[in-house]
């Protein structure tokens, strides 16, 4: 060991003294003017050397909060005993804010990833937004829960408590915006499609999606194609085996036209409805009707056989736990239809008849402020869409195909829905 180290007496320096504490040693003697004036410059140099360490390494570990590692770590208890550790306290507390500040602002649904929106449904959903689109809505952002830093200690991010399990073209964005404007409800604009698409993402994942709540808030979603696809009922029963399942049916004919409208409004090639509704059909018999058989493996003419869908849900679910909404009523009575909702979820009935203004152009209900007199909001463009013109006769043929169907259903769901 050198014995310079311990014998040359140094320039004074807090950071050092603090450092080198220690029981006080012997007085040595004066050193030689030459000698110290030799080692009082390599002190110096020693000092800068240790401070500038000392700046690196407060750096490095900026940059390091800055890439987010920040939020993960403890923040370190504030130290009176040097100015230093109060300095980093003070600005890993600042950038811990600063990421925590936008990632509530970014909330749940905005923080969903890209591939959510490339869906059919959804992409469909948000085509015409120039009225309304769904992550505008009564003020009532998805993420506005997010935005408040104070109140983050009573808000989380839930597991949905309640989803909209489907059907597509049935009315679920009408009706997932009507839940919207209650105070208890939160809900992800976009469909996570998590329980089809995304399972093996996992539920960490499909929580991430969700907005903040506060204690007695419900979360929801809504991704049509859960009714229909197979493997959901248990892997939804998994998740919670208490989960309020809500379904919006509409006339299966009246929906199979309007998904093959979707379709069409993306394909403008594709083949006629008449002719994709029959197995085998020829130009001969018109593109379809006659005597042939209807396809009940288009997807269009599948999802309208909804006891066929049903019986899989009610293997894991009992009958109160899924509510069936009328997509008819929803556009006639939004206000009754909405009583029975909220009902079901166990909510106080807030989004009442003062919420809707029927806009006679657009032929549907659109939501309102109760207050004031502000302009009624109406989906977009791409709800409601004309429907071509269908041959009657292959209609009537979709009609007696789907009968059975339709009163099984109505036996299933003790309600007659009114559709033949
Ligand atoms: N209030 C209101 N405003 C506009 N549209 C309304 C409304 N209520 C129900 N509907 C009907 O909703 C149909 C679209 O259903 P979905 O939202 O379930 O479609 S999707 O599956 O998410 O693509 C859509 O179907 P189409 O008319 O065939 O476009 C509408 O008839």
């Amino acid at each position: 060991m050198s014995e310079d180290a311990d014998s040359i007496p140094m320039e004074y320096s807090p950071i050092l003294h603090h450092l080198h504490a220690g029981p006080p040693s012997s007085p040595s003697p004066p050193p030689s003017p030459s000698a110290s004036s030799s080692s009082s410059s390599s002190n110096h140099v020693r000092n800068k050397l240790f401070v500038l360490c000392i700046m690196l390494s407060l750096w490095v570990y900026m940059v390091y909060c800055c890439v987010g590692y920040c939020a993960t770590i403890p923040t370190p208890a504030v130290s009176r005993s040097t100015t230093t550790s109060i300095i980093t306290t003070s600005i890993i507390t600042s950038i811990s804010t600063t990421i925590t500040g936008s990632e509530a602002r970014r909330g749940g649904s905005l923080g969903a990833p890209r591939d959510l929106l490339n869906d059919d449904t959804e992409a469909d959903s948000r085509g015409g937004g120039d009225d309304w689109d769904e992550g505008k809505d009564m003020g009532k952002d998805t993420g506005k829960t997010g935005l408040s830093l104070n109140g983050s200690d009573s808000e989380s991010q839930r597991l949905p408590q309640a989803i909209i399990i489907g059907v597509k073209k049935g009315g679920t964005r009408a009706l997932l915006e009507f839940l919207r404007a209650h105070p208890d409800i939160r809900a992800v604009g976009a469909e996570p499609h998590f329980f089809d698409r995304n399972y093996h993402k996992g539920l960490e994942w499909y929580r991430d999606l969700m907005p903040k709540t506060m204690e007695g808030q419900l979360t929801m979603e809504k991704t049509p194609s859960y009714y229909v696809t197979k493997e959901v009922p248990a892997r939804i029963y998994n998740m919670s085996k208490h989960t309020k399942l809500i379904v919006v049916v509409r006339d299966p004919v009246t929906r199979a036209i309007s998904d093959y409208t979707q379709t069409r409004s993306k394909k403008p090639d594709i083949p006629s409805f008449e002719s994709l509704a029959f197995r085998n059909a020829t130009p001969a018999s018109g593109g379809g009707g006659g005597g042939g058989v209807i396809d009940a493996t288009w997807s269009a003419v599948q999802i309208g056989m909804y006891a066929k869908h049903l019986e899989r849900w009610r293997r894991y679910f009992p009958a109160e736990q899924l509510l069936f909404v009328s997509g008819e009523q929803l556009i006639s009575d939004p206000a009754g239809e909405m009583a029975r909702v909220q009902d079901f979820l166990g909510l106080r009935q807030e989004v009442t008849d003062r919420h809707f203004h029927f806009d006679a152009a657009k032929g549907f209900p659109c939501l309102k402020r109760p207050e004031g007199n502000s302009k009624p909001h109406c989906l977009g463009k791409t709800k409601g869409r004309t429907h071509p013109n269908i041959d009657a006769a292959v209609v009537q043929r979709l009609r007696e195909f789907y009968q059975p169907y339709n009163r099984k259903f109505y036996q299933m769901t003790g309600h007659d829905f009114g559709w033949d």
